[in-house]
């Protein structure tokens, strides 16, 4: 699934974790263990493959993907912080959609063996430039356990003099065979329509793809699962510290839009998004929140 990006190798951390390089000098992560295989960028701390040992990858990359450490990469889990989508209008105009973190060179700060899974930890925190978007000084940390499943905890440590209001998404692709074969459970009883101006519609709570789709679920379980015939699976998902899960597929007039997404790109993915949308969390001078999704 990321052959393709003809990575080599530059530094070892552990024997499970490696530092690799592609041809422009672009770091990426790459953690291989017994129970499964994962990389991430620096770049926006971006996990952009995990696959279990023998199965088919989880999440979904765009075979276009751009990895020029600028823009926002397609496809694996791009961390929106701290807003998602456009940013409140109490928090200014102009400002970046889904956030500044995905843009930002993270540092990778520790890699442990726990149970045979591998524990990576990336850091970033406010800059001159960070704090000109949002005012507030900040550790973020993802912490992703690299094991049978993918587990992504993000934390948010307010480490300014005043509270921190803060909106985000770990917007997760997933990987599908193809959308007829790909269904949704435990969405919850409604969500806001995006591609209707948030028009609020009943569901059934389970969720089938026949078209563009940009939806607010508000009442979702924290457990739901992603059942795909064609690949003959049930992929559990657990979210926790979130308001919302969002999904999202562009479908075709979307996909041919994107420079950085293949005009077929639609029929393999799927969003599946923890997010906090509905109200910023506001977190207190010293204390943290955590957003959190484990996949697998
Ligand atoms: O193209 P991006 O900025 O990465 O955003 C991709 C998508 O993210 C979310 O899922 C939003 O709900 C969509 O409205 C948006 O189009």
């Amino acid at each position: 699934m990321i052959e393709h990006l003809g990575l080599t190798e530059h530094t070892r951390v552990s024997d499970t974790t490696k530092i690799m390089v592609d041809d422009q000098g672009v770091e990426f992560v790459l953690v291989e263990n017994a129970f499964s295989q994962a990389c991430f960028t620096l770049h926006g701390a971006h996990l952009i493959h995990f696959q279990q040992a023998a199965k088919a990858p989880l999440i979904w990359l765009s075979k276009t993907a751009i990895f020029d450490n600028k823009k926002a990469i397609r496809g694996g889990v791009p961390i929106c912080w701290p807003w998602f989508g456009a940013a409140p209008a109490s928090f200014g105009a102009n400002l970046p959609s889904h956030g500044f973190a995905r843009n930002s060179l993270w540092q990778l700060a520790e890699t442990k063996e726990v149970d045979g899974a591998t524990q990576i930890s990336f850091k970033l925190t406010d800059t001159k430039a960070s704090l000109e978007l949002w005012p507030h000084q900040f550790e973020l940390t993802l912490v992703a356990t690299v094991g049978e499943a993918i587990d992504l905890r993000l934390i948010t440590h307010n480490q300014s003099e005043k509270p921190a209001p803060y909106l985000a998404a770990l917007h997760t692709y997933l990987n599908i065979s193809a959308p007829e074969h790909a269904k949704v459970t435990g969405l919850g009883s409604q969500y806001l329509d995006s591609l209707a101006g948030k028009q609020q519609k009943a569901s059934t709570g389970t969720l089938s793809i026949d078209g563009a789709i940009d939806s607010l679920y508000t009442q979702a379980e924290p457990s739901l699962t992603l059942s795909d015939q064609g690949l003959q699976r049930e992929v559990a998902i657990h979210n926790e510290g979130n308001d919302t899960v969002v999904v999202w597929t562009p479908w075709i007039e979307g996909a041919a839009a994107m420079a950085d997404m293949p005009d077929d790109g639609y029929q393999t993915m799927l969003c599946v998004e923890s997010a906090i949308t509905q109200q910023a969390v506001i977190i207190a001078p010293g204390e943290s929140h955590t957003l959190s999704t484990r996949i697998g």
